[in-house]
């Protein structure tokens, strides 16, 4: 199946960043944008100065606020809207969908009320036949180095093993390597909860808290998304890899992670509005601490690390407190459930 031309919904950082690689790669790409002012930007200077700022994208990525053009006479779409917004977006494509459209999601979240994953989201709102045309794209990967080129892997999970091969090739250049997977709740669970992690790891950060620390944080995190996620059928050794452990370490040591960056400001004592209310770009991980706690109570796990950060971002307990309860706790073996 060829695949020469690409949709891809949503253009913030990720999705300008992605959609530069794939008309750099040759493929004809339409951009989908939901502000006007995007789009401008782009046609006038070939630069998303909203999201992306300073990245020259290639005068054959072509850019629209219409959906309807985005979608049309594609052999892909790759969606990338934060999780919020997906449910309400794919809604609107689905009447404007050509039949057995292959669509890919790169959004990492949990959607808050319904605690469902963005293929689920997917499963509900596309017409029923393109339940095994969905994939799902993730792994380490700063849109601000995929844009300059820097070498990056990232895994591409799908029902329909030959669609995943088809997109992981069509996709493929010597800067992004792509591994195939049919694990599509494990990679979207990892995506989406190392964005808690990363929020927790950056609290330790910004209290001053040592490397010990940072890598008790991070290790105990991954034990608790190999506990969610095998608790909701996930395969456990997905964790391990770039959608789990790759991306889990990217974000709770990267300084260029929004949600790092949010923990940080929070560990040195500014107030959650605060922070969001000074940044134009998502830090999934807020929204999805409160899913992740819905999803563990759901499933009986315990995940102390996500219930701490839940007490910090939504109930005004000390970051400092949080990290004292979680050294507090009961003695445990490492192996076991919590
Ligand atoms: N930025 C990265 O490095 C990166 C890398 C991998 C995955 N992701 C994931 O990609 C997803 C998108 O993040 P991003 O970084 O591209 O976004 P961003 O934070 O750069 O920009 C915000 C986006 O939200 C869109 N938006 C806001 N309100 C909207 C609405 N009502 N309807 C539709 N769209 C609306 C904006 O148009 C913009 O595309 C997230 O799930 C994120 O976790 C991001
Ligand atoms: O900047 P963040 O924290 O949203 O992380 C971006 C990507 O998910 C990293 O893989």
């Amino acid at each position: 199946m060829p695949i020469t031309r690409i949709g891809v919904i949503g253009a913030g950082a990720w999705g300008t960043a992605l959609a530069k690689h794939l008309a750099e790669k040759g493929l004809l790409v339409r951009l989908w944008a939901y502000e006007r002012e995007v789009v401008e930007s782009i046609r006038a200077s070939r630069e998303n100065r909203l999201f992306l700022p300073g990245v020259m994208l290639p005068r054959s990525l072509a850019v629209t606020n219409i959906l309807g053009e985005a979608v049309q006479d594609c052999d892909g779409l790759l969606f990338a809207v934060p999780s919020h917004v997906a449910r309400p977006v794919l809604r609107e494509m689905a009447p404007l969908l050509s039949s057995g459209i292959p669509v890919i999601s790169a959004t990492k979240g949990v959607e808050e009320d319904s605690l469902q994953l963005i293929s689920q989201i997917m499963d509900d709102v596309l017409p029923r036949h393109m339940r095994d045309r969905i994939l799902v794209l993730s792994g380490p990967s700063f849109a601000a180095e995929v844009s300059q080129g820097q070498p990056t892997a990232l895994c591409l999970a799908g029902r329909d093993g030959e669609l995943a091969a088809a997109f992981q090739a069509a996709c493929m250049t010597s800067a992004l390597r792509i591994y195939a997977d049919s694990d599509l709740i494990g990679v979207q669970l990892g995506g989406a909860l190392k964005n808690v992690m990363a929020l927790a790891a950056g609290v330790v950060d910004g209290l001053g808290l040592g490397h010990n620390t940072r890598a008790a944080l991070i290790t105990r995190g991954l034990a608790e998304m190999v506990r969610l996620g095998t608790a909701m059928g996930a395969d456990p050794r997905t964790f391990y890899g770039l959608s789990g452990v790759g991306d889990l370490v990217l974000t709770c040591t990267g300084t260029l992670s929004r949600n790092h960056t949010v923990g940080v400001r929070l560990g040195r004592g500014e107030k959650l509005e605060t922070v969001l209310s000074g940044m134009q770009a998502v830090a999934e991980g807020v929204r999805t601490a409160r899913a992740a706690l819905g999803l563990a109570r759901r499933s009986g796990v315990e995940m102390p690390i996500v219930q701490e950060i839940n007490a910090v971002l939504f109930d005004g307990k000390s970051c400092r407190r949080a990290v004292t309860d979680l050294m507090e706790r009961g003695a445990k073996p490492e192996k076991g459930i919590a």
